[in-house]
């Protein structure tokens, strides 16, 4: 039948949830969280359970790791996945919605979480295909008794936490010739009068009047609603638009990419490069602002990358441009989108380049949900210790050289901070607690992650999440590194002196293969301009928060931008490039800076400046002519006055 699961993305989602008739509770999950996969059977049934309810209350998923949603997934301000959200029927304007506040994931908790939900609707917004839940009082039931109707009328009695008789309530609105209510069973002479003695029970009073207590063979919101719903008479009903939510399924991407060939015992530059494409222009795109412990943990993060990943000259750049502005920001707190430009190299700096391809050699999957990202995390941050075990050197400076532990801690705090799949970080943080403050050499973080990897590759093997294609083994395997691999009285053991030698083989520079990066590519002048005129009315029409602070800050951070980009334009100048001259003069004329909300051009400026130097040299000559005639002037009375 119609899938009862709506799969939302960037261009329905608003449009699902704004002024719906129905509420709504949605999964925000992401394709390549392992977590995510595993609870997509859960739920996915419970969809399927409350597919009766979908005029009341419908579910929704939507895609995170997809790039198309990234931007969607940020102004709703998800961070980890999967990420549940409540949305109320009719709200009228964008809003975040309602965290989900179960004690558990399971699908009975949740299916108790929306009613819950739906009960917190106020009259007004109530769905109208959705009656009211409240229990009904005794005296209501009573007078019922011996009347006509034109329908049934079953009450479910129950206890006061029981969810039955609300289950039971929302299974049967799409039927007529029924009304289910629930009534409490705190009034003894009711029950009497009914004849309950045990609760969850079901009274049927039948149109003609008559009434009496039903039989099941078990108490459960199953056998209730599928007798109610076997009553001659009682029939779905066609829902009548109003009631019935449109229908907001996204068409699924139904292209195909081609298998890449790999080298397994190679390390490719393209799975790194799109591991940290994914990085900075998803992952952590979903972070509207950066502050405190996290724009910390971000800082070190870049610098620790500028300074150790064994990239191509183009991104390594791209690196440092990074790191060199983060560190000139005066700032504690900055808006991701400013780092995304420069990600996005909005100034047109040349040389600078990264990817936009999720383009996965080594971690493709044989499903598109498989591997990917998580796969070349773990690539990125082995290739990161073992660079700084190689060349600790490279730290020099920094304010992070010296600790043996420092890659190790910084992707602690990363996936602490930013990796979107909490299971995944909550386990990586247990095994860092134990263990991590014992790594004293650069070797043995290297072998510290090695070991630790192999552990969770253990806890995965034979997971949902586990590509059939690429079985979670202990690493490297025999084949791989015979050396690493020995027996002890018949027992397996690892010889970590082999393990650490081909890590420190695998993961370096000459290991890699540059098959499959893509190569430089320069982007049109008007998406450029398109770029920025869209962050300034981004910016400027943020709702809420202190519009002169944005502008402010978006000076501040212009200006480090221009500083930066005259640094890296001086440099190109003393290398006499004259293209790259031309192309810094252009860029140069299409700037402006804006203050106190007026625009200078750069023509302002330079004016500015001329006048500044001109002047300063002017008072320079005049005190050097002042004082050159004060010196002869006092020679000269001097020698008269001796
Ligand atoms: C920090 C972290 C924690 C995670 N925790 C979980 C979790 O709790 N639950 C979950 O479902 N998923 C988790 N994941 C994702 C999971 O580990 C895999 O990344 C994902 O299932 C994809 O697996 P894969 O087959 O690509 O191999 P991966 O385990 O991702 O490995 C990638 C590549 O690294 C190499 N490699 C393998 N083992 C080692 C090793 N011991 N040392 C060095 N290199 C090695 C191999 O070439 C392998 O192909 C986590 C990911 C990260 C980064």
């Amino acid at each position: 039948g119609e899938d009862p699961l709506s799969v939302l993305g960037a261009g329905t989602v608003r449009r699902a949830l704004l002024n719906s008739s129905a509420a709504w509770v949605v999964q925000f999950y992401s394709s390549s969280c392992g977590h995510c996969i595993a609870f997509a059977p859960t739920w996915r049934a419970l969809a399927g359970d409350v597919k009766d309810w979908e005029s009341a209350i419908r579910i929704g998923v939507l895609d995170c790791g997809e790039e198309e949603n990234y931007e969607t997934c940020k102004e709703y301000g998800i961070h980890f996945y999967p990420t549940f959200r409540f949305f109320k029927a009719f709200t009228k304007q964008f809003t975040t919605g309602e965290n989900y506040k179960g004690a558990d994931r399971e699908l009975q908790t949740v299916r108790q979480m929306m009613i819950n939900f739906l009960q917190n609707h106020s009259q007004e917004s109530r769905p109208p295909a959705c009656p009211s839940l409240d229990p009904v009082s005794s005296s209501d039931v009573i007078s019922l008794f011996d009347k006509r109707a034109p329908h049934y009328t079953a009450i479910v009695v129950e206890s006061n936490n029981s969810y039955i008789g609300r289950e039971v309530i929302l299974d049967l609105i799409q039927y007529e010739n029924i009304v289910v209510k629930r009534a409490l069973n705190f009034d003894k002479s009711f029950l009497e009068k009914l004849g309950v003695t045990s609760v969850p029970s079901c009274y049927l009073m039948h149109p003609n009047g008559s009434g009496g207590l039903v039989t099941m063979l078990k108490p459960l919101r199953s056998f209730f609603s599928s007798y109610l719903k076997s009553l001659p008479g009682v029939r779905k009903k066609p829902l009548s638009p109003l009631e019935l939510p449109a229908k907001e399924n996204r068409e699924e991407s139904t292209e195909i990419k081609p298998w890449k060939d790999f080298d397994k015992s190679k390390l490719y530059m393209a799975d790194l490069e799109a591991g940290l494409h994914y990085l900075f222009r998803v992952e952590l795109a979903t972070h509207k602002m950066l502050e405190g412990a996290e724009l910390k943990t971000f800082k070190d993060f870049v610098t620790i990358s500028a300074k150790l990943f064994p990239g191509r000259q183009p991104v390594v750049k791209l690196l440092e441009t990074l790191q060199e502005w983060l560190v000139s920001l005066p700032l504690d707190k900055i808006p991701y989108d400013a780092i995304l430009d420069l990600v996005n190299n909005k100034m047109r700096i040349s040389g600078i380049f990264l990817t936009k391809r999720t383009e996965w050699v080594g971690c493709q999957g044989s499903r598109p949900e498989l591997r990917g990202y998580t796969c070349s995390l773990w690539k990125l941050f082995h290739t990161l210790t073992v660079q700084a075990a190689l060349r600790p050197a490279a730290l020099l400076n920094t304010g992070l050289e010296g600790n043996p532990q420092i890659v190790l801690q910084i992707m602690r705090r990363y996936i602490h901070h930013f990796f979107g799949c909490r299971a995944c970080a909550q386990h990586f943080e247990e095994m860092a607690k134990e263990s991590m403050d014992s790594v004293q050499t650069w070797d043995k973080a290297v072998l510290w992650l090695w070991e630790k990897h192999n552990v969770v590759n253990n806890r995965l093997a034979g997971d949902l999440t586990e590509d059939p294609k690429f079985p979670k083994v202990q690493w490297p395997t025999p084949d791989l590194c015979p050396a690493c691999h020995e027996e002890m009285k018949g027992l397996h053991s690892w010889n970590e002196a082999q393990v650490l030698q081909f890590m420190k083989h695998h993961y370096s520079s000459e290991n890699i293969l540059y098959r499959y990066t893509e190569s430089q590519t320069e982007s049109s002048e008007t998406e450029l301009k398109d770029a920025r005129e869209e962050k300034d009315k981004n910016l400027l029409e943020k709702p809420g928060g202190n519009r002169e602070n944005v502008v402010l800050s978006q000076e501040k951070l212009r200006d480090s931008e221009s500083k930066l980009f005259n640094k890296l334009m001086g440099n190109h100048v003393k290398d006499g490039s004259k293209g790259e001259l031309e192309s810094a003069k252009h860029q140069e004329s299409r700037q402006s800076v804006i203050f106190l909300g007026i625009g200078f051009s750069n023509v302002d400026m330079s004016l500015c400046v001329v006048l500044y130097v001109a002047s300063s040299l002017f008072l320079m000559i005049m005190y050097f002519f002042f004082r050159v005639r004060s010196k002869r002037w006092k020679v000269k009375y001097y020698r008269s006055s001796v």
